[in-house]
């Protein structure tokens, strides 16, 4: 496996949910206190606060920024329509218990320009985003950069998995750069406007309504392993001193809103705290899976993990299917046939997943709901079945999976795109009754 460090030209700090500092100018961070009575530079103090003030210390979660002027001035917003955006709670039409898949959205024409945020399109998704629980799952196909225009969600953080193209996202705390195979979270309110590199992006998002990502416990795994605390990177402080005549955009109560901004609001030239975007590269995860036999549970994949007020069922946990050697003995070892109480989307980074031969390919999605019966299609069944069991790579592939414990809502697109797979059922139907009645 290849590790490297990152490419892309940019610092970063790095750990998860660390207490990072950073100053884009000598002395811009107030040393002793949060709140001066005139801060450095003559810039604005303000805190972003992304938990309660009085969440318990192990999950609060603020930063104090010292910006050039507060995130108060701007012009009020008036209600923008984007009619392919959806959100909780999620109701335009009745949700079959049918499993779905999807074929890749294809990236709008030239002719067609669509930014990061034109370009959203939302599939999928449960909860309800003012009550801060359950999720939405939308897909981005963009072809041009965000141009004076920036934007925050107050009704959930974005976890954005790119699967085409690079994105640079200019955010308050910082920039970042993502490639298809790293994701990036931008939390809960943070301004932000994503560029291009590469000139089309495409990907997925999970909107998460609820409590922000987590690390997952590792119980007896012990205490290195999975995805690790220095393999996040969080950025460092970077403004713009930029006025002129730009949109505010806001994902509140479900609807976008526009403002008129007379400057640029990545003016933060100082900031200390936890509450970052960040971002990880997926092949940094630190896969663990058996050398002895049988299939384990996906949750041995968990990279981030959003908890409901239920131990151990999540809101939304975010899965991945890395590269890795299978050993397993005596062991079918492509994905069991199951149900599941949880409701699982998946998406395809790259390369090809273990239980589907065939359909099921990058930049498309799948939906197996709650208790909808799924896994291996006839082709995949049949090799895995009669397979000589030497050790195996599994390479070239990143698969993921959104897997919530509320039911998952396709939206009406969904069900009306010619996108979706009308004969995705057919996958299972060549399974061969092989009972006889003989052990
Ligand atoms: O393909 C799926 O449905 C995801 C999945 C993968 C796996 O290895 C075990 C169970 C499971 O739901
Ligand atoms: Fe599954």
């Amino acid at each position: 496996m290849k590790i490297s460090p990152p490419n892309d030209g940019l610092h970063y700090q790095s750990g998860f949910c660390n207490d990072f500092a950073t100053e884009a100018l000598p002395g811009a961070l107030p040393a002793t206190q949060n709140s001066p009575q005139k801060a450095p530079y003559g810039l604005y103090a303000e805190q972003l606060s992304g938990t309660a003030f009085t969440a318990p210390r192990a999950h609060n979660r603020r930063s104090w920024l010292y910006r050039i002027r507060p995130g108060a001035m701007h012009h009020a917003f008036e209600k923008l329509d984007q009619p392919l955006l959806a959100s909780g709670p999620f109701n335009q039409v009745d949700t079959p218990p049918n499993q779905l898949r999807w074929n890749p959205q294809p990236i709008p024409a030239d002719d067609q320009p669509t930014d990061f945020i034109d370009g959203l399109i939302t599939v999928a998704g449960n909860g309800d985003a003012a009550a801060q629980v359950g999720i939405a799952i939308h897909l981005y196909v963009a072809n041009r950069s965000m141009h004076d225009r920036f934007f925050y969600d107050a009704d959930g953080e974005l976890l954005i998995v790119p699967q085409q193209g690079r994105l640079l996202a200019r955010t308050e705390l910082g920039v970042l750069e993502a490639s298809p195979g790293e994701i990036l979270v931008i939390p809960r309110g943070v301004r932000f406007c994503v560029e291009l590199p590469d000139g089309v992006a495409r990907g997925y998002i999970c909107e998460n309504y609820g409590a922000a990502f987590q690390l997952p416990e590792l119980g007896p795994i012990g205490a290195n392993g999975l995805a690790n605390v220095r393999d996040f990177q969080a950025p460092v402080a970077t403004y713009e001193e930029r006025e002129g005549d730009f949109q505010l955009l806001a994902k509140f109560g479900g609807r976008l809103w526009a403002a008129r901004i007379d400057h640029s609001p990545l003016d933060v030239v100082a900031w200390h705290g936890n509450y970052t975007p960040y971002k990880y590269d997926l092949s940094r995860f630190n896969t663990i899976n058996t050398v002895s036999f049988d299939h384990p549970d996906p949750s041995i994949f968990t990279v981030l993990t959003s908890p409901s007020d239920t131990a151990g069922t999540a809101n939304v946990d975010f899965v991945i299917f890395p590269p890795r050697w299978m050993v397993a003995e005596h062991t079918f070892r492509p994905p069991w046939f199951h149900r599941n109480v949880m409701s699982e989307y998946m998406g395809l980074i790259h390369g090809a997943y273990d239980a589907k031969a065939d359909g099921f390919t990058p930049g498309g999605g799948s939906l197996h709901n709650c208790m909808s019966g799924h896994g291996p299609d006839a082709a995949t069944f049949d090799k895995a079945s009669n397979a000589e069991l030497a050790p195996h790579r599994i390479d070239n592939t990143m698969a993921f999976m959104f897997e919530s414990r509320y039911v998952i809502h396709p939206t009406r697109y969904a069900l009306a795109t010619p996108h979706l797979q009308k004969d995705y059922l057919q996958c299972w139907h060549g399974l061969k009754k092989n009972f006889n009645g003989q052990p």
